[in-house]
C-alpha cells in the first residue's frame, strides 16, 4: 500500500532539472518530523515548508499496488511529445518508494526523480537522485546526482557534505515555513544573500532558487 498526500503536474522549481515539466508525487509521512505544528520545535527537521500529513490533497489517496499508482500518475501527464518525468517527494519518499514502484513508473514510460533527505538507502533504478541533508540527521547515501542543501542550517553547513559524490552541489536559501509561497519573505531574502556570499567564496557550490514560489505555481 502506497500513501500519497497529493500529486500534480507542474515545472520542477529547484536544482539542475529546474524548468522541466514533471508530475510531482508527494508521499505521506516523514522520518524527521510528524508534520504536526506542535511537534515542529522538537523535530530534527524544523523548517519544512510542506504539508505531507494524510492522503487528502489534490489527486492524493491510497494505492494498493505499484501499477495502480503508476497509472494514476500517468493520467496526470499530458498527451504531448516529451519524456514523461515523475518526481517522488514528500514527506520522505524513501519510506515508501521501492523497486516495484520504480519498475512500474518505468513501464509507464517515466523517468524517475527523487527528492530525499538522504537518511534512508535508495532503491536501485532511480534516474535522478537529489539529496537534501537536514540538521544532524546522518546521511547514508554516498553518491547522488545533485546535493541540494538548504542554507543556512547551523548543524548542516556545506563542508560536512563535500565527501558525498554528486554531479552538482547546490545551496537553496531557507524560506520561512509559515509564510505563503509568494509575497514578501524577509527571512528568505536574507538567507539568499548569505547563500550568494557562500557560493562566491566557495565556487564549487551553486545557488538554486525555489522558482515555483517566485512565479506562483505549485
Ligand atoms: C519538502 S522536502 C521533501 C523531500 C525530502 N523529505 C527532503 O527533505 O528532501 C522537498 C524539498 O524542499 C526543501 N525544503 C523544505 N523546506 C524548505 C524551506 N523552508 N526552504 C527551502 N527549501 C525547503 C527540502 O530541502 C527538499 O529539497
Ligand atoms: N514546482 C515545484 N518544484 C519542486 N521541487 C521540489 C519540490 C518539493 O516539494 O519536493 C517542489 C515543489 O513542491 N514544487
Ligand atoms: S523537509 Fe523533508 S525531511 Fe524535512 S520535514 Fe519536510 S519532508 Fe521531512
Ligand atoms: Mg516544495
Amino acid at each position: 500500500m502506497y500513501r500519497v498526500k497529493e500529486a500534480f503536474y507542474t515545472l520542477q522549481g529547484e536544482g539542475a532539472q529546474a524548468g522541466r515539466a514533471a508530475v510531482f508525487c508527494r508521499f505521506s509521512k516523514c522520518n524527521l518530523w510528524t508534520g504536526r505544528e506542535k511537534d515542529r520545535v522538537s523535530a530534527v527537521c524544523d523548517f519544512c515548508d510542506t504539508d505531507f500529513v494524510g492522503t487528502d490533497g489534490q489527486n492524493g489517496g491510497r494505492f494498493e499496488t505499484a501499477d495502480e499508482l503508476a497509472r494514476h500518475i500517468r493520467s496526470l501527464w499530458p498527451e504531448a511529445p516529451g519524456r514523461p518525468y515523475v518526481v517522488c517527494t514528500g514527506g520522505e519518499p524513501l519510506l515508501q518508494l521501492d523497486e516495484a514502484l520504480i519498475d512500474a513508473f518505468h513501464r509507464a514510460g517515466f523517468e524517475v526523480g527523487v527528492e530525499t533527505n538522504g537518511t534512508l538507502p535508495a532503491p536501485a533504478g532511480i534516474d535522478w537522485l537529489c539529496v537534501s541533508p537536514k540538521a544532524d540527521a546522518p546521511v547514508v547515501i554516498e553518491a547522488c546526482d545533485e546535493l541540494k542543501l538548504v542554507y543556512p542550517q547551523p548543524l548542516a553547513m556545506p563542508e560536512r557534505f563535500e565527501h558525498i559524490r554528486a554531479r552538482h552541489y547546490f545551496l537553496s536559501p531557507m524560506a520561512s515555513p509559515s509564510l505563503p509561497a509568494t509575497g514578501d519573505d524577509p527571512v528568505k531574502q536574507s538567507n539568499t544573500r548569505k547563500a550568494t556570499d557562500y557560493c562566491l567564496a566557495h565556487p564549487r557550490w551553486r545557488l538554486t532558487l525555489q522558482m515555483h514560489k517566485i512565479i506562483g505555481i505549485d
